[in-house]
């Protein structure tokens, strides 16, 4: 059988940041270009059922399983033998859950004897992520490389972090969602439980829906937790407005063991009690998403823990804050969709208008256009950077009432700096905030970088606190997606230097 190679985006939260762990609120979620990688080929036959799991940037990236299939379960067990048979290998359970649970699907679905023959040459699996989801901080120091956008490019795709999974760096943008969706999804590919023809139409098909349903379980086990699930919506089906599925429908499959029809069952697209909300969502043209990475990342757990628990103690007054945010948050997404449509009605005028504005700081921008359709365009984008500054100051003001850092002075004053750049629309901290990241929007002023270039010198300078960009920008290619292994630079390296 031939290679399966699934990828699934990384993702950032540009708005909803803790209301979306509620169903009555919505989060605006943006895919990015950098993602992660599954790449499952079968094994050589000598150990058939043996599944070999390889990450090769870690120093302790190998997981094998022996996976067997007994009447209606589907066991999966991690081999212990080698050299060092006293030590115990390290688990992984993101990994081992997503293979169990996935082969059991498949085992319901397609049937003992389809499965067994999947798996009658053992399977080769191989997991890569994007350089962006780990920090290059390091890499970047030891090539004597500067903490640039044209720097990050030099490094080989792929690279090894050159520590245990445990201690690597992560940047937030969702590695265990990412990774578990294209593992997941590669998985049910490879098993003919979904196929390739339905995973490539861009409307949100059955398949997709399975894929999603079946990812967001696996990773919402693996955490020991229900969040939103945000993360790995937006792996599964791209950038999109999100409302949160009630958790009662994964309560039947969060035990040790689940039988396989219920699974099914469950997991099902028709199941009536996925209620969550996609809405696809897209950066309007001309618009960048830019994000950089800041050195101390915070402890998102705890942020949340402390949020909620003020939320629980302050009824009125967090309605209030929430109510103004959740507000602030629609703006948002009806502006830049708004920005869409003025673009497809009349492009000239949308870039025209673009181009101009980039080279102006926004205090300009309102007495520099005289037509009305230049207007209207303009007033939009104000919108845009209005709703950004609206989301902040809630965010701050959430964070003061609830004791917690959402974006700490530090972080307001690196932002408030950035926006200041002509070019420049808004920004904000990402997810949960904390001193973890920073994301902005800026006009892409295409081969003259205008925006995008000047935001780097002030993240190169800056002294409080140390800044590195990531590499990534809105996914234009949605969610996961089949991919060619010979089509993504470097892949096919990274496996064959291992
Ligand atoms: N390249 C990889 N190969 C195998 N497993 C991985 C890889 N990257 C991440 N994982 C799994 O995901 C777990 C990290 O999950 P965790 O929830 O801490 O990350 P996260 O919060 O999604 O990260 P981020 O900071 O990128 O948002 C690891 O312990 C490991 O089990
Ligand atoms: C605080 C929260 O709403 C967002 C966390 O986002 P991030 O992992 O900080 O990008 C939690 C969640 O939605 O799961």
């Amino acid at each position: 059988m031939s290679t399966t190679v699934v990828s699934a985006p990384g993702k950032v939260l540009i708005a909803g940041g803790y209301l979306v762990l509620d169903p009555a609120y919505t989060g605006v979620v943006v895919s990015t270009s950098s993602r992660f990688y599954t790449v499952i080929s079968d094994g050589n036959g000598f150990n058939p059922g043996r599944v070999t799991v390889k990450s090769p940037q870690f120093t302790d990236g190998l997981w094998e399983y022996d996976v067997n299939v007994k009447g209606e379960e589907v066991e999966v067990v991690q081999v212990q033998e080698g050299e060092h048979r006293s030590i115990l290998k390290p688990r992984n359970k993101f990994v081992q859950l997503a293979i169990q649970r996935s082969l059991l699907l498949a085992l319901e679905l397609k049937g003992a004897a389809s499965l067994e023959s999947s798996l009658s040459k053992g399977l080769n699996i191989y997991i890569l992520g994007a350089n962006d989801f780990y920090s290059q901080r390091s890499a970047l120091a030891s090539l004597n490389l500067p903490r640039t956008l044209e720097a990050l490019h030099k490094l080989t795709p792929f690279r090894p972090c050159n520590v245990p999974i445990s201690q690597v760096h992560k940047t937030g943008l969702g590695s265990s969602a990412a990774l578990i969706t294209s593992l997941v999804c590669a998985l049910l590919l490879h098993a003919g439980v979904v196929s390739t023809s339905e995973l490539s139409k861009a409307e949100l098909t059955h398949d997709r829906k399975l894929v999603h349903n079946a990812a967001q379980y696996v990773h919402c086990l693996a955490q020991g937790k229900v969040g939103s699930g945000f993360d790995v919506a937006s792996a599964v089906f791209g950038s999109q407005l999100y409302r949160k599925f009630g958790p009662a429908v994964l309560e039947p499959l969060m035990g040790d063991s689940v039988h396989a029809k219920l699974l099914a069952e469950t997991l099902r697209p028709e199941n009536p009690k996925w209620d969550h909300e996609v809405k696809p969502f897209r950066l309007p043209p001309g618009l960048r998403l830019m994000l950089a990475d800041v050195d101390a990342g915070s402890d998102t757990p705890s942020l949340i823990g402390k949020v909620l628990s003020w939320r629980k103690n302050n009824v009125e007054e967090a309605l209030h804050v929430w109510t103004a945010i959740s507000e602030a948050n629609s703006c948002l997404a009806v502006s830049l969709n708004e920005l869409s449509e003025l673009n497809d009605a009349d492009p000239a005028t949308y870039t025209a208008v673009f181009t101009k504005a980039a080279a102006l700081i926004k205090a300009k921008w309102s007495t520099a256009f005289e037509d009305p359709a230049s207007d209207k365009i303009v007033n939009v984008l104000s919108e845009v950077a209005t709703a950004t500054e609206d989301i902040r100051s809630g965010m701050r003001q959430m964070g003061i009432l609830a004791d917690v850092p959402i974006e700490p002075d530090e972080q307001c004053r690196l932002l408030d700096a950035c926006i200041a750049v002509p070019g420049v629309i808004g920004g904000g901290v990402p997810g949960a905030g904390g001193y973890d990241a920073i994301w902005l929007l800026v006009i892409d002023g295409g081969e003259t970088q205008g925006a995008l270039s000047t935001v780097e010198g002030v993240w190169q300078s800056w002294t409080e606190m140390s800044v590195s960009p990531l590499m990534a920008w809105e996914s234009h290619e949605g969610g996961a997606r089949v991919e060619k292994i010979e089509n993504v630079p470097g892949l096919v390296e990274a496996i064959g230097n291992e």
